[in-house]
């Protein structure tokens, strides 16, 4: 569920018309709504219930300090996966003691600047990372916390681009190697073993693939404490997927439900690390038609986004719902709708049904996860603005880059 809605015929963010907003700030522009990134979050932390947890929000799917915040504000922790994203997290006001930090080339600066901050916990995803780790906090004269990111060999079935569990991925430890590392970890003096973690991939569809990368952590985590190490948190990651299409991913609480019945009675605190179920929905891009074009066979649409502002059609092949902010009455034609960038390979939609013409507004739906994050300035091109609506008020809260900025730090030669 989410916030956007016709409204007396035009496409709103909770109470606001994207036209307004697009009026006020021009576009390309991100637009997110507050009352769906609140639902969501809310959704997640329900889902858990009683059970000691810590929602984790993966900062990687959209970094905004504005978002971020707004989760800090809720209770929610974050997972982050560089100094930069730890450092957006401090500037945010979010709590450094509710960080966890994933990632697989952590470098000693970034170990130092998170144990400096004193977050929750280090991901390690290496037997290299774990040497290192233990000499950079010792040379701090502090303890680092650590949970051991395995990699269970389980297929997500997820695109292959965003499968993250399988054993020829590169993230995490292998489960063959896991015991031998945990004790390892455990014999280390400047590192105290707090838990195991995996993510095996993002947008999943099914429960399956999850509780299986589950039951082979708790199998673990059972024979660790044979062996004398006992875990205090369990973090099976993020990766629940949304509906972009005719997808129907389970809810949180499903999802929620299955991991509780599988944990049983293990008095181990749950840590979720969720991006894409959080801020997928919650946003939309929100482009204008510049021209119409008919080629030999087929119809463009050609916007003022493209694949610099939102790469994921390019990248994955994604499908992700275009359509009129105020739509017309009229025969609707099939268009491939593409942006300005000079390559074969920046579309946003292709075979879109649209009755539109030069001027009109388009909105991108499932636009507010890994849209804004991944873009770049490709073609030279301005990153787009990024603007929340909260009921009937709307906030900038990125303005559009200037070209000036996109030079600062270049330099002539002498
Ligand atoms: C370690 C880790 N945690 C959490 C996430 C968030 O995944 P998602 O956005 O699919 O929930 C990712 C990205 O896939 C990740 O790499
Ligand atoms: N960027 C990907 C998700 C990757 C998650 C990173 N581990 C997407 O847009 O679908």
């Amino acid at each position: 569920m989410d916030h956007f809605s016709y409204r007396q015929g035009a496409l709103s963010a909770e109470e606001v018309p994207l036209a307004e907003v697009a009026a006020a700030y021009g576009t390309p522009c991100y637009v997110y709504s507050r009352a769906t990134i609140e639902r969501h979050f809310h959704a997640f932390d329900r889902a858990v219930g009683d059970h000691p947890h810590l929602i984790c929000y993966a900062v990687k799917a959209n970094s905004n300090l504005a978002v971020l915040n707004l989760l800090a504000r809720l209770g929610s922790g974050f997972d982050i996966v560089s100094g930069g994203e730890l450092a957006r997290v401090i500037q945010a006001g979010g709590d450094p003691g509710k960080v966890v930090f994933s990632g697989v080339g952590k470098t000693a600066d970034e170990m130092r600047q998170a144990l400096q901050a004193g977050i929750y916990c280090f991901n390690v995803e290496s037997e290299a990372e774990l040497e290192r780790l233990n000499e950079v906090a010792g040379a701090m004269g502090l303890k680092a916390p650590v949970s051991l990111r395995i990699n269970p060999d389980v297929d997500a079935g997820t695109h292959p681009y965003i499968s993250t569990g399988l054993k020829e991925n590169k993230f995490g430890i292998a489960m063959a190697r896991a015991e031998q590392v945990f004790q390892r970890a455990a014999s280390l003096p400047n590192l105290q073993v707090k838990g195991a973690d995996c993510h095996i991939g993002s947008q999943l569809t099914t429960l399956p693939p999850f509780i299986d990368a589950l039951d082979r952590l708790l199998a673990l985590v059972d024979r660790l404490a044979e062996l004398g190490i006992v875990l205090s948190h369990l973090d099976v990651g993020g990766g629940l997927g949304v509906r972009y299409d005719e997808e129907s991913p389970p809810l949180p609480d499903e999802y929620a439900r299955a991991l509780r019945e599988h944990l049983g009675n293990r008095p181990l605190t749950l840590i979720l690390e969720p991006g894409r179920a959080i801020m997928a929905n919650a946003g939309v891009l929100l482009t204008e038609v510049a021209y119409l074009k008919t080629g030999e066979d087929r119809h463009f649409a050609i916007v003022d986004a493209a694949m610099n502002d939102l790469i994921r059609p390019s990248l994955y092949s994604a499908w992700q719902a275009i359509i009129p902010v105020e739509p017309r009455d009229g025969p609707h034609q099939t268009y491939d709708v593409v942006g300005p960038v000079c390559e074969t390979g920046d579309f946003l939609g292709k075979g879109r049904e649209l009755c539109i013409e030069p001027g009109d507004l388009l909105a991108v739906r499932s636009s507010g996860a890994y849209g804004f994050t991944m873009a770049s300035n490709y073609n030279s091109r301005p990153r787009a603005a990024e603007v929340m609506v909260d009921g009937d008020a709307h906030h900038l809260i990125r303005a559009r880059e200037t070209v000036e900025q996109l030079w600062q730090g270049e330099s002539l030669l002498p």
